[in-house]
């Protein structure tokens, strides 16, 4: 069977701009359309030159090297010739190596939308893409409600794309613009463009993900004869969003029914990339990434259950569909009331502490954690805690300090101006050593206040803890009314780069507060002394 290339093209900076919540600036875009070019994406949609000052900066400025770089914009309007069309002209003008036209193909929206005849649409259709041939552009014609257009009127829907193609456009591409149609239409509809006389090597599909179907559409268009499949990082785009790349791409690579048949520009060298990309990518958006998005996402390699655990340790296969290295991400084997035994031999092998299935002690851990766990704890993500819990079962850790107790104060006062103040105030007793160490300190918040009376004086370690930064605090309220119980989540950097996460229950917020921020500086002295925190790749 001869080999075919399916086309990548990626609109995350023209249809993912239409995504409510985000709004790209000229810089990001330049830093988006960097990464796909690297990542060896075929096209890459920058926008829509003339529309907003962002896209025309933009298009002034250097984008892609390799992928070839593409202007989007409707077609002429009607009534006027494509060389008196000022909107058209721009995009003629724009730098780009494509022109990407959005066109009507429904019957309904011509008459509605445009307000002109079927023909002149067909005129319109016609003259754009000629007029982008013309002045050296990659012409190609994205048929707007394709597949609603198709199911109102055939005849007409079929005209627009065989114009498109017959006008010379090198991709006619059905667009399902409202998201609502099912992969078996999509199959249907394309195959019956084919048999109209536009070839599946010059198709595309755009689909958009209203009823969560745009990967599906987007694969069965495939399998009925498209070659370009236009889509979004991590599937952003306009209300639901688009296909999502992100899930497209591993799926054409790995799965053996489109690997079998298909080329894309992105080879197992490249996929390796991929969840640093679509992560990354989260990052300019200022956003975390979805846990569950397929592939990619924290939780897509993870497992909490005991039975899969134990499976996963004997051969991955049992519960992976795709080794989770061949897209950059990694399996995770975690600890959590869900596990068993190998979960726990794995999750503490992971740290370098070695203990037989048959150690009592190893009974001891699970008990605790599951008790723990009923009680508000999370050690799923709470690693540093985890840790400790483990080393404190089996008796690894050095009594460092004791604590004595502390205090905190929240006071509400007001300056001389009669401005409310928020002051919080906390006091903390050490034993070091013998030693009773006492400091006072106020914060921006009581644990900010109780953090620095912590590190105020903290004898001998002093230097120790210098370079710990708290990076992060998460609180979660677990169950409502007078009895509710307060998980704190603290995540902790240090010089080195490395961050933990630490975990404290309490009814009280302060003390679950404190109980973390405890977690977090043992960790860290344990850490300073090659004692803990050393996690073996899986
Ligand atoms: C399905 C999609 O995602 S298509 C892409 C949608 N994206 C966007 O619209 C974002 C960028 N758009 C814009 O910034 C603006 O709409 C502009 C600059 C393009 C046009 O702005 P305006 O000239 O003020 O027009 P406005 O947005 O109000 O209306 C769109 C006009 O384009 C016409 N039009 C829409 N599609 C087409 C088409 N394919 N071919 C020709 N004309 C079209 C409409 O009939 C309407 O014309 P009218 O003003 O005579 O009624
Ligand atoms: C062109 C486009 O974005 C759509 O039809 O959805």
């Amino acid at each position: 069977m001869t080999r075919e290339k399916i086309y990548l093209f990626d609109t995350t900076l023209r249809d993912g701009q239409q995504t409510p919540g985000i709004d790209f600036s000229t810089e990001d875009k330049i830093a988006i359309a960097a990464m796909l070019d690297d990542f060896g994406i075929d096209y890459v949609e920058g926008g829509y030159p003339g529309a907003n000052p962002t896209d025309t900066a933009f298009f002034t400025r250097k984008r892609t090297e390799k992928a070839a770089f593409v202007a989007f914009g409707m077609t002429k309007r009607a009534g006027v010739s494509a060389s008196n069309d000022p909107g058209l002209a721009a995009l003629l003008q724009a730098e780009s190596d494509a022109i990407c036209f959005v066109a009507k193909s429904w019957d309904y929206h011509v008459k509605v939308a445009l307000g002109c005849s079927n023909d002149e649409n067909l005129e319109s259709i016609r003259d754009s893409v000629i007029a982008a041939i013309g002045v050296g552009k990659e012409a190609m014609v994205d048929c707007e409600h394709f597949f609603d257009g198709y199911k109102a009127n055939p005849d007409y829907a079929l005209s627009c794309a065989r114009t498109a193609y017959e006008a010379g456009a090198r991709w006619v591409v059905l667009c399902d613009t409202n998201g609502g149609t099912q992969p078996a239409e999509v199959r249907e509809i394309v195959a019956a463009v084919i048999a109209a006389g536009v070839p599946g090597h010059c198709l595309g599909i755009h689909a958009h993900n209203d009823t969560g179907q745009a990967v599906a559409n987007s694969l069965a268009a495939v399998e009925a004869g498209v070659r370009q499949i236009q889509g979004t990082l991590n599937g952003i785009g306009e209300r639901c969003g688009n296909a999502n790349l992100v899930t497209i791409i591993p799926t054409l690579a790995l799965k053996e029914t489109y690997k079998s048949r298909f080329d894309t520009t992105i080879d197992a060298e490249r996929l390796v990339e991929l969840t640093r990309i679509s992560h990354a990518f989260d990052e300019l958006l200022n956003r975390s990434p979805d846990h569950q998005m397929p592939y990619v996402g924290a939780s897509a390699f993870a497992t909490k259950a005991g039975i899969h655990a134990s499976a996963l340790l004997k051969d991955p296969r049992t519960y992976e569909h795709v080794p989770p290295e061949s897209v950059g991400n990694f399996r995770k084997v975690m600890v959590s009331d869900q596990g068993g035994k190998s979960n726990f031999i794995n999750a503490l092998k992971r740290r370098g502490i070695e203990v037989g299935k048959d150690d009592p002690r190893l009974d001891k851990l699970i008990t605790i954690v599951k008790e723990r766990e009923a009680s508000g704890y999370a050690y799923e993500g709470a690693d540093a805690s985890f840790e400790l819990l483990a080393r404190r079962t089996l008796g690894t850790i050095p009594e460092f300090f004791a604590i004595d107790g502390f205090r905190v104060m929240v006071e509400r006062r007001f300056d001389s101006h009669g401005r409310v103040k928020i002051v919080s105030e906390a006091v903390v007793k050490l034993v070091i050593d013998g030693q009773t160490l006492m400091s006072v300190a106020e914060g921006d918040g009581p644990v900010n206040a109780l953090d620095r009376a912590l590190r105020k004086d903290f004898g001998k370690y002093q230097h120790e803890i210098d370079d710990l930064l708290l990076a992060d605090f998460k609180v979660r309220i677990l169950n409502g009314g007078t009895e509710a119980i307060t998980r704190v989540l603290i995540e902790s950097i240090d010089s080195d780069g490395v961050r933990w996460w630490t975990v404290g229950v309490s009814e009280n917020i302060i003390d679950a507060s404190f109980q973390a921020l405890m977690d977090s500086v043992i960790y860290k002295l344990m850490k300073n002394r090659a004692l803990a925190g050393k996690i073996a790749a899986e």
